[in-house]
């Protein structure tokens, strides 16, 4: 383990390293506040004593272990969903051609030049479809956290100082009484208004990103990422399941993950696009 941690931390002082050579020459190539660490490093010339490297290292670690396996295990339960519910496949796919007004077939790069900020925020089944999928397999499925003081909780429960609570979004996001009495059912539509613009619930009632003061910071980066990854692949590909009757396990570590993987065969969507 100590020796894992210190691969790490040469790892990302080396980069911490390499970034300041270039900021320090804006060296080309160097794109100024293109990434976070570039923006961090910008922000300490001000005043290099009010962020160590240690800080720095920190930010980059959070960042990477908070945004990594909660995004791609997200994406990964999304496609099952999507193999699952055909249904919802097709009308993702079909949002994406609208939002993005491509016509007929085009290239990978015309289709990168036509995914723009307002194509993005036009895509709101997909956003609705990709906030089901939380719900329903919610990437970190349970959080602990631990008293600072004594309190009491909205039901009239006491907790004490050091006390352990643990809140769950994922049999909360299975709870008929939240949700109704179709709370198992996959249902994009449930997070549609009667235009199909998505309306975000209470991060209380759903929080897969947690809620209040420390709701994750990532939420609308992962929300872009997301929607930009899904979107190029349904633009271009059909997704079934490798055999298609299947159906997967989950397997719990930090987050939820798909055991042994997801196994899926990808199609090309005949007859409107062409992944060159
Ligand atoms: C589907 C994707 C994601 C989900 C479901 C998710 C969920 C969460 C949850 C539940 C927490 C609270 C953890 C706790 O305090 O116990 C959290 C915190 C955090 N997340 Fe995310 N996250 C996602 C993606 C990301 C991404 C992409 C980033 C960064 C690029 C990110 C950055 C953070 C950070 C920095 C915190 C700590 C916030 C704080 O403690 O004040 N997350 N996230």
């Amino acid at each position: 383990m100590k020796k894992s941690l210190e691969s790490i931390d040469d790892f990302v002082y080396k980069l911490i390293d390499t970034k300041i050579e270039q900021l320090s020459r804006r060296q080309t190539g160097f794109m100024e506040k293109e990434d976070i660490l570039s923006r961090f490093l910008i922000e300490r010339e001000k005043n290099p004593d009010d962020m160590s490297y240690k800080y720095l290292r920190d930010i980059i670690l959070n960042f990477v272990i908070a945004g990594r396996h909660t995004t791609t295990g997200t994406l990964s339960w999304f496609f099952y969903m999507l193999c699952k519910h055909p249904n919802v496949q097709e009308k993702v796919a079909q949002e994406v051609r609208e939002a993005t007004k491509i016509k007929g077939e085009v290239t990978v790069d015309e289709f990168v030049a036509s995914l723009t900020e307002e194509a993005l925020n036009e895509m709101q089944y997909l956003h609705a479809s990709l906030t089901e999928t939380l719900r329903l397999y919610p990437a970190v499925p349970l959080d602990v956290k631990q008293c600072f003081s004594e309190d009491t909780l909205p039901d009239g429960f006491e907790v004490k100082k050091g006390d352990l609570v643990i809140y769950q979004p994922y049999p909360m996001g299975r709870m008929q009484f939240l949700w109704g009495e179709d709370a198992e059912d996959f249902r994009p539509e449930r997070w549609l208004n009667g235009d199909g613009v998505f309306v975000p619930g209470s991060p209380f009632k759903f929080p897969a990103f947690q809620a209040g003061p420390r709701i994750c910071l990532g939420k609308e980066f992962a929300y872009r990422q997301m929607k930009i990854f899904a979107a190029a692949l349904l633009c271009f590909f059909k997704f079934k399941m490798w055999e298609e009757m299947s159906t997967v396990r989950s397997r719990t570590m930090l987050t939820l993950q798909i055991y042994g993987g997801l196994h899926l065969a990808a199609l090309h969507r005949q007859g409107c696009l062409n992944a060159d």
